[in-house]
């Protein structure tokens, strides 16, 4: 297994101190490092507060390189600064922060060196974004550890290879790895196709069933879309990982497992923990670890690796020499609604077509949907929807400015009306030119 971390990057991020200083907590004060934390009021949550005006997973913490990132995670009352109601800021200066009836004080501390490795590949993931390194150290990190983890990020962005790379770095990877689809299994059958059944336990039930539990025994279960487990069946669940035993419809007796819990959803589980959907303790149990895949749009510098990751992958690693360089910034400037399964299709049907001579990667793709004609909701909530619609507003908007300056910060700087540290920012974010010259004063 080839999950090695070679070399070390450093980037500087900014944390902070968080003060109580109106309201009863279980702590009088946070640390806030590149760790997220997370304030509310269920008691798993990091700083706990006895508000009843509080929601249960109200907000969250974390240190960046822009500052202390604050965001509201669907809180019933918001989470305001003086009159207004935030739902992402960053922190650099002291700041009070109200949630409920209570009174938080931020105040920034020095910004801190953090590591970030090099490497551009954990097991069978690769990627060279800042976010995807990221990733890999959260992953390098939860391998060895039996610890939950919840993957969360939107459709093919690599949640199931994330679950199968952890697995097979870890103690766990020479038993099974197996797969349940929550959002597959009919509401009616759901305790079923969990925890197994008896022969004749209910009507259709004519054979016995074995659990993926069992199936997993010694190994790891991902569970993909626990978002979408029925409500009824959530505490058999939460008990069975809490017990690490399950018993089978229609069995009286319980059979220890030893399993390895590895979770994954497109759904934004807190919001829904907050609205009362998804219950509150199986959350915190599932996701003691909690690693967000960014979207292919969000780290476009990934493809060149993942283009040529893929064509090896498809079996013929000598057409990466004929793969047009156009072709490939073509890719770049593609938004990616189907993440890295679309460019796996993409480059799937373009090497079916180009047995020989330069292979045009782009051919196949579908027309770049520009903002104002995209369908606002593809199934998502407002906020991603909107959070989606941003995002590819500042990478137009950042992508036309970085040519017409010729990379010129300060000049880019200058027509934005916007400081050159928050312009190599933006331009970070976006994978937009040169990420050394971009740093550079
Ligand atoms: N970082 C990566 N490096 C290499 N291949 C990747 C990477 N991320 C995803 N892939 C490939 O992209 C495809 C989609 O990934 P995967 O099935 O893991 O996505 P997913 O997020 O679980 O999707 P869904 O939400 O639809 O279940 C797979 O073929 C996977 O091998």
């Amino acid at each position: 297994m080839d999950a090695t971390v070679v070399a070390k990057g450093r980037v500087e991020v900014r944390g902070g101190t968080l003060k109580v200083s109106r309201g009863q907590a279980n702590k009088q004060s946070l640390e806030v490092g590149p760790e997220t934390q997370v304030i509310g009021r269920n008691e798993a949550c990091d700083l706990v507060l006895d508000d009843r005006k509080v929601s249960a997973v109200h907000m969250e913490l974390v240190a960046t390189e822009r500052g202390v990132r604050v965001r509201d995670l669907g809180s019933r009352n918001g989470t305001f600064i003086g009159d207004t109601r935030v739902g992402e800021v960053y922190l650099m200066k002291p700041t009070s922060l109200t949630v409920g009836e209570s009174l938080l004080e931020f105040s920034p501390t020095t910004p801190e060196q953090v590591d970030i490795p090099e490497v551009a590949q954990f097991g069978p993931l690769v990627g060279v974004s800042q976010g995807m390194r990221g990733v890999f150290e959260r992953c390098r990190k939860a391998a060895p550890t039996d610890l939950t983890v919840l993957i969360l990020g939107e459709t093919g962005c690599g949640k199931e290879l994330v679950a199968q790379a952890i697995h097979q770095a870890s103690s766990r990877a020479n038993k099974p790895f197996v797969v349940v689809d929550c959002g597959a299994i009919p509401p009616s059958l759901a305790e079923s196709a969990l925890f197994g059944h008896e022969r004749g336990s209910f009507t259709g039930a004519v054979d016995k069933r074995i659990s993926p539990f069992v199936e997993a025994d010694g190994g790891t279960i991902f569970l993909d879309e626990l978002g979408e487990l029925p409500v009824d069946v959530q505490p058999k669940l939460l008990r069975a990982l809490a017990e690490q035993r399950i018993k089978a419809v229609g069995s009286n007796n319980y059979r220890p497992v030893n399993v390895r819990v590895i979770a994954a959803t497109r759904r934004d589980l807190v919001r829904e923990v907050n609205a009362g959907t998804f219950r509150s303790d199986l959350y915190f149990r599932v996701a003691q670890l909690r690693i967000e895949l960014p979207p292919l749009r969000e780290r476009l510098e990934d493809i060149p690796a993942l283009v040529r990751k893929m064509i090896t992958d498809l079996g013929d690693p000598s057409a990466n020499d004929r793969v047009t360089t156009d072709s490939l910034e073509r890719l770049m400037r593609h938004d990616w609604p189907g993440n890295v399964r679309e460019l796996r299709n993409v480059i799937a049907v373009a090497l079916a077509f180009g047995k020989e001579g330069p292979i045009d990667l782009a051919q196949h793709l579908a027309p770049l949907v520009s903002a104002s004609e995209s369908t606002p909701t593809r199934g998502r909530t407002f906020q991603d929807a909107k959070r989606e619609v941003l995002a590819r507003f500042e990478r137009e908007y950042f992508t036309a400015l970085y040519a017409e300056c010729s990379g010129n910060v300060s000049e880019i700087g200058r027509r934005a009306a916007m400081e050159r540290a928050h312009v190599r920012g933006y331009l970070r974010r976006h994978g937009i030119g040169d990420p050394k010259k971009s740093s550079e004063p």
